[in-house]
Parts: structure tokens; C-alpha cells; sequence
């Protein structure tokens, strides 16, 4: 991304971002920056939008209405050629780890600098090494195919990619999702060694208290539209995991403790 840092301290903000699919509003007038070294995790219960955001903050998606800026400058300004370049500073971990199947180990993490860098071989062995070391993982690995990977270690693997093109930005998509209690924490340690290690900006969705006690410097709760009233905000919550533990807002509450509530006779009455 070009070196502006925003006035605001942000790397990446959604200024009153709407986004819908047919009739489907999914977010509606979604505000907020993520500051430079910061991480924010974003909860919400299923469907209210987080991968979407997660998207539009990619560029995989674009807004119906607003602005996703990156550094302070919206996306939409940007050439072609800014936005592949710009792009390539954002890193991302999402559930499945997205490993190209047909591509080896080391295939995968060299990936991004193979297309994208001129770096010699030799300089792009000794990256990949040193990658794979930093999440725990020995280059014994580096020709097995992700078929022959546990799921903890394709989580791995993809931070290893992300982490090899210098990420300035970290997005991490339900992370922990289908790992056992060890291998989550083993997640969440590296989420925290990532950005102590480097500047980076992170984002972190998940469903996973254990995470957001353990990454999150800043919390934000998304909250289904379709369960909100129309002058209502969408974020419902925004502060501390300390917060929102002790906060009284029923919606907060019911999902930081997994409690069902009204849920099941909400349901029955909409089906
Ligand atoms: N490309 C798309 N086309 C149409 N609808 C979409 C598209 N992407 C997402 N949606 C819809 O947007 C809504 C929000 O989806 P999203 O994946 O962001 O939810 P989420 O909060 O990440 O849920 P989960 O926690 O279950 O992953 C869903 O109803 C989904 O069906």
C-alpha cells in the first residue's frame, strides 16, 4: 500500500458501507477504522456479514454504497495497476487455509513471490525456510501435498504464505474454525507472535472466545440486519474483551456466553 498513513491512524475503514445481494441487505451503513499495529476482531453470530466485510476489505467484493478505504484512500480511486500492487500488502488466513491442492508445500508459500518479486531462487528457499520455522513447521514438509497435512498444519501452511510477502495487513477468517482446543490456542499464539514480530494490521472473524480473549486489542459486533430494527446501527458493540464480557446489552451478552435465549422459539415461529 502506498506509505499515507491516514489522519485518523487508519489502515483500513469502512466509511458508511451498505452491501447487498438482489434484495438482501447484508450491511447497512457499516462504519469503522482499523488503527496501524491494531488488531480487531470481529464477532457476530452466522450470516450477519463478517465475511462480506472481510471481502469487501479484499476487494473480492465491492460496496453497494460507501467506501472501503486502504491507508486512508478509497479503493475505488485506485487504477488497476495501484490495486494489484496495493493488494499484494494484504495477507490473509481464511477457514479452509485455500492451499492450491495441486502444488506442494513449498509451491504454496513461494507462491506470491514467484509471480510477484524477482527474487532468486536461492532468496526465495531461504524465505520459505524461515516462514514455515516461524509457524512451527520443519522443511521436512515443504514437498508433501496439503492432502497429506492435518488441518492444523494447512492453517499453518496459508500463514506461512501470507507471511512470506511481507504483509502490512492481516486478515484472518474464522481461524480456529475445526481445530481441537491445543491446536486453536497453538493458532492464536501465532496470531499474537505475527503481529509482535512485525507491523503488522490485523483483522480477526471468529465465532472463537478463546481468540478474542487472547488477539483482540479492540472488539466490534456485528448484528444481523434483518434481526435489527431499521434505525438501528449494525455494529452493536464496540470496545475491550473485557467489555464485552461485562457488558449488559442482552444481544452482547447472549453471544459472548453462547446463550441461546429466545433463539429456539424465534425460530420455530419463523419457520
Ligand atoms: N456472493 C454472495 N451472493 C449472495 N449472497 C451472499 C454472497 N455472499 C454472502 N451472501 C449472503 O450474505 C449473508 C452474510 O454472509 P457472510 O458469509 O458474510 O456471513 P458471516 O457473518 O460470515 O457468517 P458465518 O459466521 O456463518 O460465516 C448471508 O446471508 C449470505 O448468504
Amino acid at each position: 500500500m502506498d506509505d499515507k498513513t491516514s489522519k485518523d491512524g487508519y489502515v483500513i475503514e469502512l466509511r458508511n458501507v451498505s452491501r447487498q445481494f438482489g434484495t438482501q441487505q447484508v450491511l447497512r451503513d457499516v462504519s469503522f477504522g482499523v488503527r496501524r499495529g491494531e488488531t480487531l476482531v470481529v464477532i457476530g453470530e452466522s450470516g450477519c456479514g463478517k465475511s462480506v466485510t472481510m471481502k469487501l476489505i479484499m476487494n473480492l467484493l465491492q460496496p453497494t454504497q460507501g467506501d472501503v478505504l486502504w491507508n486512508d484512500r478509497s479503493i475505488s480511486d485506485r487504477s488497476p495497476r495501484e490495486l494489484h500492487r496495493d493488494r499484494l500488502r494484504i495477507g490473509y488466513l481464511f477457514q479452509g487455509a485455500a492451499l492450491f491442492d495441486s502444488l506442494s508445500v513449498y509451491e504454496n508459500v513461494a507462491f506470491g513471490l514467484t509471480q510477484n518479486t524477482k527474487l532468486k531462487k536461492a532468496e526465495i528457499d531461504q524465505i520459505v525456510v524461515e516462514r514455515l520455522r516461524e509457524v512451527g513447521l520443519s522443511e521436512t514438509i515443504s514437498q508433501k501435498k496439503p492432502a497429506q497435512l492435518s488441518g492444523g498444519m494447512k492453517k499453518r501452511v496459508g500463514l506461512a504464505r501470507a507471511l512470506a510477502m511481507t504483509p502490512e495487513v492481516m486478515l484472518y477468517d474464522e481461524p480456529t474454525t475445526g481445530l481441537d482446543p491445543v491446536m486453536t490456542d497453538v493458532i492464536n499464539e501465532l496470531i499474537l507472535q505475527t503481529r509482535a514480530s512485525r507491523p503488522v494490521t490485523s483483522i480477526v472473524v471468529t465465532h472463537d472466545m478463546s481468540t478474542v480473549k487472547k488477539v483482540a486489542d479492540r472488539i466490534i459486533m456485528l448484528y444481523p440486519l434483518a434481526r435489527l430494527n431499521s434505525g438501528e446501527e449494525q455494529i452493536v458493540f464496540e470496545g475491550t474483551a473485557d467489555e464485552a464480557f461485562a457488558c449488559s446489552s442482552p444481544r452482547v451478552h447472549q453471544f459472548v456466553y453462547g446463550e441461546a435465549g429466545d433463539r429456539i422459539r424465534e425460530m420455530a415461529e419463523a419457520a
